[in-house]
């Protein structure tokens, strides 16, 4: 196997976990790591919600949402904390800004209520189906649950300060969508230091496969690394089976 990237101790020590990863193997320290689940709400995944109604398909989500609570499983045996993210604003859509944000503009949930006026309060509104996680992905205690008005999870968020204060380095990716939510925060973590997962078969795109490839691609050639959850789960369990020994 090749050399690993990844986070090292001011010791110059790697954490205990390789990860095998396009384009070379990661190495991550469980306690130093996070697996943040982004946006797995109805409005990304289920029929009926946002991106369907906006016009995108949704209709392969559902072994993305498998996969993630294996990931999140496995992180969770391994000690790794889980953050998950819910996408959406209040009621009256001021977090979302006015005319004056282009946020305002680019939105689709935003621009699908403008253009069917039925649907007002009910697409990213904080209290709604639409927002709300799945049924299947339930966060537990001592999982950090955590809202933002925007696609980068960085951005008006405590994530920063709150992954600051836990020691975490790493930050593994999985949920919906890879080319929009996941790709934003992944990069704006890469300016902030931190080393960016995804994986792969975890992720679920908004547009078509295209968009999947492209932003895979682009991650593992720029900001980071791409696997996949099988690997996940056989790269935490080798380390348990060595420490165990
Ligand atoms: C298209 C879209 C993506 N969100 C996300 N969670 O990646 C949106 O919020 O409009």
């Amino acid at each position: 196997m090749e050399a690993p990237a990844g986070y090292r101790d001011p010791a110059g020590r790697f954490g205990g976990v390789t990860l095998p990863a396009r384009p070379e193997p990661i190495a991550f320290a469980p306690e130093a790591t996070a697996l943040i689940v982004v946006d797995m709400q109805n409005a990304y995944a289920t029929k009926g919600g946002y991106l369907d109604l906006a016009g995108f398909d949704v209709s392969q989500t559902g072994p993305v949402i498998g996969r993630i609570a294996a990931a999140v499983a496995a992180a969770r045996a391994a000690g790794i904390v889980v953050l998950w993210f819910q996408n959406g604003w209040d009621a009256d859509y001021v977090e979302a800004g006015g005319p004056g944000s282009p946020n305002w503009h680019k939105s689709n949930a935003l621009k699908t209520m403008r253009r069917q006026p039925g649907l007002n309060s009910r697409l990213l509104t904080r209290g709604t189906w639409d927002y709300d996680l799945v049924d299947a992905l339930e966060p537990q205690p001592g999982d950090i649950v955590m809202g933002k008005p925007r696609y980068s999870g960085f951005y008006n968020t405590a994530l920063d300060s709150t992954l600051r204060a836990r020691g975490i380095r790493t930050l593994v990716f999985t949920g919906i969508a890879t080319n929009v939510c996941v790709e934003s925060t992944l990069r704006d973590g890469f300016f902030l230091e931190y080393f960016g997962i995804v994986l792969a078969d975890a992720t679920h795109q908004a547009g078509p496969p295209s968009l999947q490839e492209g932003a895979l691609l682009n991650i593992e050639t720029f900001f980071g690394w791409v696997s996949d959850v099988a690997a996940f789960e056989t790269a935490l369990s080798a380390r348990d089976a060595i420490a165990a020994e």
